[in-house]
């Protein structure tokens, strides 16, 4: 682009965000404190806001404003209005009882790209028939527990050549990078689960594996990167930074693969060797929906997108992160061997059948959860009307986030809030925690988000994490490689990461080599 044009395009944008900012200023006066005022907050630049002193890790730069403003507190980021909840209190009026108006989206400009225009896929689509009728197909026919149960010996498949891989690393005593090691083990169930091993072989799998985990992680920059398109969508059209143009070029990408999967399958004549999902869902496709909602070729494509971009970087980054802080308190490290050792020994390689008895490593899981949320601002969710929640007036179209992370930090609802202690959670055999489960019913432990909202997946990835945590554990032993120290810091990019990838050495710890073979 030559600096003439820029230039044009500067000067446009500013004339199009001064107009904006004039017609937001008329839309929310009123903000002078009280029942149907806009909540507190940062008083901000005009026409900018406070996108100029926007802090990258948003949930902590959030949190650090809600001490100061609030519970409930708005931020303005250009012509967009931003409001931020931080108390179990309000989250429950959000997410419980106004649950239906804040069931929206407010979709960015790259999430549209990479979604297929944000009404085809679970995540960015309004709560409409359609967006039912998608979360029910996923739920029902891949996500629930009996739908889990049908490929539950895909999944051990996966874990067992997982267990191979790290055992061959083990005797070479070489180094493993845990977050990568479990995105491909998860990426390598979820797509098995919704295609099954039918696409031409594993070496074909694999290069799949590692060309998604690219994607994923591409996808992940472009969504959380910063985009003067969202804060002013009037210029949407111009794409300053060139994100949606990127996006685009990753949604193609994505697309191709997953044509290139579906063409295979229409080939066979849509039978796979054993059901799977997309089986499951091109049946659907050539019945054209259920009769409330259509379901298309698009829709197929856009919930092989959810399900692979939503579900392999969470999962993944919590059992790097159960792994990090197990390294940094490791008697809680010994705790969960003693434990698995007791319910599996060391003859045998622990089952899926085991988590329900794996009680402490169910603790451990759930305060990674508590500590390291992956989704630390859950999805922003966006209200259909105004509503007042704690007495302010949240107006239609803004971008309500519920901080999740900080909300799970509530001095006010957990003892020593910043501590790693899996014993709060512990309920049996007189261990007097706290007994908390993922449905979101209360509303100061929300890893999965609460409402008609919550995390589609919960169930697949319950078990994953927890499966993975005991497998880690139970065959290996963990060191640091010499030298290095453990770094916990975060770095927020929608999904939350470990700033420093977790590398560790693995020692093999059951009893016989033979038990680490794939098969
Ligand atoms: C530890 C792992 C995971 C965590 C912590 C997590 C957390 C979340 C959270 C906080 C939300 C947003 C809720 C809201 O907007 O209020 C969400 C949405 C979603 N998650 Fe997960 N998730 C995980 C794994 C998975 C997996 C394995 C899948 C599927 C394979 C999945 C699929 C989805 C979908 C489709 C949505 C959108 C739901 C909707 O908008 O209706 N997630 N997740």
């Amino acid at each position: 682009m030559d600096s003439d044009t820029t230039t044009t395009l500067l000067y446009l944008a500013l004339l199009a965000a001064s107009f904006l900012y004039l017609f937001f200023l008329r839309r929310t006066r009123g903000n002078g404190g009280g029942e149907g005022s806009l909540p507190p907050g940062p008083r901000g630049l005009p026409i900018l806001g406070s996108l100029l002193s926007l802090n990258p890790e948003l949930h902590t730069y959030f949190a650090g404003l809600a001490a100061k403003h609030g519970p409930i507190f708005s931020i303005r980021l250009g012509s967009k209005l931003g409001v931020v909840i931080t108390s179990p209190a309000l989250a429950r009026e959000v997410l419980k009882d106004n649950d239906a108006v804040f069931s929206g989206r407010d979709v960015p400009d790259a999430a549209r790209s990479v979604s297929y225009g944000g009404a085809q896929n679970i995540v960015w689509n309004p709560a409409g028939p359609k967006w039912r009728l998608l979360r029910r197909v996923c739920v029902r026919e891949m996500l629930s527990a009996s739908g889990l149960d049908a490929v539950h010996l895909l999944r051990r498949r996966e874990f067992r050549a997982t267990l191979a891989h790290l055992h061959a690393v083990a005797v070479a005593g070489a180094e493993v990078d845990v977050g990568a090691q479990m995105f491909l083990t998860t990426m390598n169930v979820i797509t098995g689960t919704l295609w099954g091993g039918n696409i031409g072989g594993e070496s074909e799998r694999t290069a799949v594996g590692k060309e998604f985990r690219e994607l994923v992680a591409d996808i992940t920059a472009v969504l959380g990167a910063p985009n003067v398109s969202d804060f002013f969508p009037a210029l949407q059209p111009f794409d300053l930074q060139g994100i949606r143009n990127k996006s685009d070029k990753l949604k193609t990408r994505f697309d191709d693969i997953f044509a290139r999967i579906i063409q295979q399958r229409v080939n066979n004549g849509g039978a796979a060797t054993a059901p799977d999902f997309l089986e499951y869902m091109l049946k659907l496709e050539k019945e054209g929906g259920d009769g409330k909602a259509s379901f298309t070729m698009t829709n197929v494509k856009a919930l092989l997108m959810d399900m692979v971009v939503g579900g392999t970087e969470t999962t993944s980054n919590t059992v790097e992160w159960a792994m990090a802080e197990m390294l940094k308190n490791r008697r809680i490290l010994k705790k969960v061997q003693e434990e698995l050792d007791a319910i599996v020994g060391t003859d045998s390689v622990v089952e899926e059948s085991h988590l329900p008895q794996l009680h402490y490593l169910q603790s451990v899981v759930k305060e990674t959860l508590r500590l390291h949320p992956a989704l630390p601002l859950m999805v922003p969710h966006c209200p259909s009307e105004d509503t007042t929640v704690g007495g302010h007036r949240v107006p239609a179209g803004s971008r309500v986030f519920v901080n999740a992370w900080a909300i799970m930090r509530d001095p006010a609802a957990w003892k020593d809030p910043d501590e790693f202690v899996p014993e709060r959670f512990e309920v049996g055999g007189g261990g007097g925690g706290r007994k908390v489960d993922f449905t979101g019913g209360e509303l100061d432990y929300v890893p999965f988000g609460s409402g008609r909202r919550i995390c589609a997946g919960v169930a697949m990835a319950e078990r994953m994490t927890a499966y993975s945590v005991a497998l880690l554990v139970q065959a290996f032993e963990w060191e640091l490689p010499e030298g290095k120290e453990l770094d916990m810091k975060e770095k927020f990019a929608i999904v939350m990461k470990k700033a420093t990838p977790l590398v560790a050495v693995p020692t093999p710890r059951l009893s016989r080599p033979e038990l680490y073979s794939a098969a």
